[in-house]
């Protein structure tokens, strides 16, 4: 099974919350909260498929982008190799998404049932926000 490459970002709001976006029932994981992001195309960095896919998907335009880790995870159909980027996001009046959204402190991120694999995600955004 081919591994596909995925961008995923932690977006931080000025108060230290995360925004979420509820997956539609039809997609992979339908109904579960997950991160922005996506696959990264050919020819893009991982930065810059952060960068579009967290435009595409919500509107924003992050500042302060960092790479806070990589992770693999086999779900029965796929092969998946995440990498997790936070950044800030001041202008929040240009927020458009088309999906359910919210914005959670990370203490409230675990509430909301996620997929799987964002079990170690979740684990590396702990781990950050120790340091
Ligand atoms: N965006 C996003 N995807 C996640 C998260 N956690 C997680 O396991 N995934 C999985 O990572 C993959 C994202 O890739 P994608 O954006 O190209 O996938 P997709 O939903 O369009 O699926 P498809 O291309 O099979 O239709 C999906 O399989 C999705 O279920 C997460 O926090 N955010």
């Amino acid at each position: 099974m081919r591994t596909r490459t995925i961008a995923l970002i932690a977006p931080f709001d000025d108060k230290g919350n995360v925004l979420l976006l509820k997956r539609d029932s039809n997609q992979h994981c339908g109904g579960l909260w997950s991160f922005p992001g996506g696959k990264i195309e050919s020819g893009e960095t991982p930065k810059s498929a952060a960068k579009r896919e967290l435009m595409e998907e919500t509107g924003l335009t992050g500042s302060d982008w960092k790479l806070l880790g990589m992770h693999d995870f086999e779900y029965p159909d796929r092969k998946l190799s995440f990498l997790l980027f936070t950044c800030s996001c001041d202008k929040l009046d240009s927020l458009a998404c088309e999906s359910e959204h919210a914005w959670l402190t990370l203490d409230n991120l675990l509430e909301l049932p996620m997929p799987e694999a964002n079990v170690e995600l979740l684990n590396m955004l702990y781990t950050e926000s120790n340091n």
